[in-house]
């Protein structure tokens, strides 16, 4: 692990309501350069809520936010942080070509570099074969695979990657897997939710998200020492407090 200990994603008492109801309870954390850091948590703990703020498409109702050394959101630092959403942002009636087409023109890429990335990408999803083909016949993995190419398609200094494997076969999983830890070892930050437990050691950091609050913050060695665990699934009891 080549760690600059050079923060790249800083939020302070993060707070999100959604009308009276509070989902997220002022979330402090910070995740260096190059970092892989996983936000781990049950489904519903405020993961996706947290990582839309992060990458600029939603606003935090009080705390601060800076990517980058940019306080967030803003629409300029869209061409620097690659966003991959749960529920995929594509264009069905367009072939994948055309999504990416579509997407590479907005992040600024000339049309040289746009075609090289897209084969790259879409090599590395496994979707080479299915270029052509309309969005709207893809199957939900496949959707996904081609939401994560386009995540990657204008190589990002910040990868914000939410729940990017489910529904991912083992084999793809992998060379999915072993391409962020290329790209974090190039200098990327990776920021990617999972409920997956065994992903967990695939990141340098995990930060544990229940109910709206981040309950513990350390490598996995780290957590389960701390804990007395042998699992991370007990060490998240732990810290939850279900088990003491
Ligand atoms: N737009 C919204 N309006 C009202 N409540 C919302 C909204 N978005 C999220 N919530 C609530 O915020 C809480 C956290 O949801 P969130 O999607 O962030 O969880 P999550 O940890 O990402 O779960 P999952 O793994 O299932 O995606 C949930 O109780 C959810 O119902």
């Amino acid at each position: 692990m080549n760690h600059s200990q050079e923060v790249c994603i800083q939020t302070e008492k993060v707070v999100r309501k959604f009308g009276d109801r509070e989902v997220l309870h002022g979330i402090s954390l910070q995740v260096q350069r190059s970092e892989i850091f996983g936000l781990l948590g049950p489904s519903g703990s405020g993961k996706t809520t947290l990582v839309k703020m992060i990458a600029g498409i939603d606003e935090a109702t009080s705390g601060t936010i800076e990517v980058l050394g940019t306080s967030m959101p803003k629409l300029e630092m869209m061409n620097r942080i690659g966003y991959m959403a749960q529920s995929d942002a594509l264009y069905t009636e367009l072939t994948a070509k055309e999504n990416m087409e579509f997407f590479g023109s907005l992040f600024g890429l000339r049309a040289k570099k746009l075609n090289q990335r897209m084969l790259e990408v879409m090599e590395l999803v496994g979707l080479t074969e299915h270029l052509k083909r309309q969005v709207g016949s893809y199957s939900g993995g496949m959707k996904r695979r081609l939401s994560l190419a386009i995540a990657l398609l204008h190589e990002p200094e910040v990868l914000i990657l939410d729940e990017p494997t489910v529904g991912i076969d083992p084999v793809l999983r992998k060379s999915i897997w072993d391409e962020l830890e290329k790209q974090s070892r190039q200098g990327t930050t990776i920021l990617v939710t999972t409920h997956v437990m065994d992903e967990a050691d695939k990141c340098h950091r995990l930060g544990m998200v229940r109910d709206g609050s981040l309950i513990a913050v350390g490598t996995l060695e780290h957590l389960k020492e701390e804990s007395g665990s042998a699992s991370i699934e007990e060490a998240f009891l732990y810290y939850g407090g279900v088990r003491s």
